[in-house]
């Protein structure tokens, strides 16, 4: 689905990243674990084409995006859904018109004839909270709202999901309804993920795999269990 090779970025003689790798198969959940600073952001945004890489290469489903004008970059934006801390609800519009935002921009996609009202509802009914949709997002929980922004980011149909930080803020319980939310869109949409976390719980269930960026490098790969099992230093400091 998606394949990052050898990128290197610096800021002035700041090496953030130096030759990261990372490689997401289909129908995968691949968590991201760096300590703050390590680059994580920096390489999401080059993912997506915020920033350029200094030198390297991405791939995304085969497209190398450096070679990519706006207009198939923008079309290629609409396979991909993003969970950001940022990505906060439109206060002054109500839970049916946050949803209708994405479908109204990107209406194309689904051809001329299009139902926006099913799709809506079936994204709310994905995530359990029809019954919100006409309500304003002041009227939710912070769980609620990210579970709405998640049924935002699923309703282009993306093949592909990056989530950072998708528990950040949230009391334990209401982060296991997300984190198991996850797994559950996983298997709906059939996506594939790349999830950015410091949160070991969510690591732990929701991944098929997890890579370490440590020193600006994809430093360590593995299934949750091996890399714990690690009598590695650094690899260890991340599952104390
Ligand atoms: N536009 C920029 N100009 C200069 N330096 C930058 C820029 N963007 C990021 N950096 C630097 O790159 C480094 C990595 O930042 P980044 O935000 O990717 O870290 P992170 O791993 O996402 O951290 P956190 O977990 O705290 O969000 C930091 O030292 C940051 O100051």
């Amino acid at each position: 689905m998606l394949e990052i090779k050898n990128i290197k970025k610096a800021f002035g003689n700041k090496h953030v990243l130096n030759g990261f790798n990372l490689e997401l198969y289909e129908g995968e959940n691949v968590v991201i674990m760096g300590k703050s600073g390590s680059g994580k952001s920096v390489m999401i945004k080059c993912l997506v084409g915020l920033m350029q890489p200094d030198s390297g290469s991405i791939k995304i489903m085969d497209k190398d995006i450096a070679t990519l004008n706006q207009k198939d970059l923008d079309d290629l934006r609409t396979e991909i859904g993003f969970l950001f801390q940022g990505s906060a609800l439109y206060d002054s519009m109500t839970v049916r018109e946050n949803l209708e935002f994405p479908l109204r921009r990107h209406k194309h996609k689904f051809g001329d004839v299009v139902d926006t009202n099913q799709l809506v509802e079936e994204a709310l009914e994905n995530v359990g909270l029809l019954h919100t949709i006409e309500l304003m997002p002041a009227e939710l929980s912070g769980g609620m709202q990210r579970r709405v922004a998640l049924a935002r980011a699923l309703i282009l149909r993306p093949k592909i999901i990056l989530y950072d930080e998708p528990t950040s803020g949230l009391d334990p319980i209401t982060a296991k309804e997300i984190v198991d939310l996850m797994r559950r869109v996983q298997r709906l949409y059939q996506t594939s993920s790349i999830i950015i976390t410091h949160d070991i719980d969510c690591a732990r269930v929701v991944s098929e795999r997890i890579v370490l960026l440590v020193d600006g490098v994809d430093y360590a790969r593995g299934t949750f269990e091996e890399l714990a099992a690690s009598d590695d230093g650094k690899i260890q400091a991340f599952f104390k």
